[in-house]
């Protein structure tokens, strides 16, 4: 369990006070500017620094995150940034080898846990090129397959929160659908997962509990039906209609 206690970044975010579950995907919703990005970040340990901008704090069961030194938030999670940059001159092989490290190396069972991602990121095709080769998608799909490597408890014991910023950006429909079945996977392997998603629809399609954001402030949370058109149109001041078809409900812009 994450426990959030009253996080302010001054002029961005807060007060936020909630606590996120192991075992469960939360998705994190919120018009841009909300405060998404910041709150991943503070949950990831960044700037957590004693700073006059950032107040609250964030605790892992009983221990507050801005105690752990570096190397330790290194194994504790991962995290896959906005705007992550993949370093020049690699083979995206190597840059999982990289992210495989702090875990002893490309070991079987790294090997087995990255084969496990292999097929729903579509790697093996990407192995042998220079990552800065990659088009926008597909180095996407090697970060996340990095990020989640890092905290893959089968392979990292100390793994415990998986957070990523907007996953879904620059992936096709087949491999955005792949990566939400993989945040369940992980959540169900018992780590807190939470992330950022524009897509209204994916986040209550496949998120355990939904978080909206709007002006750094949380409007809303819980399972998915704390989603509603009332609220769509005042948080992103979008009028929704709600759509019903073989059981599926979908929002729609009218
Ligand atoms: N480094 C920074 N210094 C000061 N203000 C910042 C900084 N980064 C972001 N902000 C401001 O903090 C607020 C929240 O930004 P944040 O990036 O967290 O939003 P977001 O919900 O992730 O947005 P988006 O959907 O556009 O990615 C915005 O008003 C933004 O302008």
């Amino acid at each position: 369990m994450l426990h959030i206690n009253a996080l302010v970044i001054k002029d961005r975010l807060g007060p936020i006070s909630g606590e996120l579950k192991a075992g469960r995907l939360t998705l994190l919703i919120g018009p841009n500017g909300s405060g998404k990005s910041s709150l991943l970040n503070a949950l990831a340990g960044l700037n957590l620094a004693a700073s006059s901008y950032q107040s609250g704090q964030i605790y892992l069961k009983n221990t507050c995150l801005s105690t752990l030194s570096i190397q330790q938030l290194a194994c504790t999670r991962a995290m896959l940034a906005q705007d992550s940059v993949l370093p020049h001159g690699l083979m995206a092989y190597e840059l999982l080898a990289l992210a495989a490290a702090p875990l002893g190396g490309v070991t079987k069972a790294v090997s087995q846990s990255l084969a496990r991602l292999e097929e729903p990121l579509g790697l093996s095709c990407l192995y042998q090129r220079p990552v800065n080769r990659l088009s926008g998608g597909e180095q996407q799909r090697l970060l996340i397959a990095s990020t989640l490597l890092q905290v893959d408890p089968r392979v990292n014991q100390q793994g415990k929160i998986l957070l990523l910023d907007e996953p879904l950006a620059g992936l096709d429909w087949q491999h955005q659908l792949a990566t939400l079945r993989l945040l369940r996977e992980y959540a169900a392997l018992g780590l807190i997962v939470i992330a950022s998603l524009h897509d209204i629809n994916l986040a209550c399609q496949y998120g355990d509990d939904i978080w909206c954001l709007a002006q750094g402030k949380l409007v809303a949370q819980g399972t998915p039906e704390v989603i509603t058109p009332p609220l769509i149109k005042e948080v992103f001041s979008v009028t929704v209609a709600r759509l019903e078809q073989d059981g599926a409900s979908v929002l729609v812009p009218i």
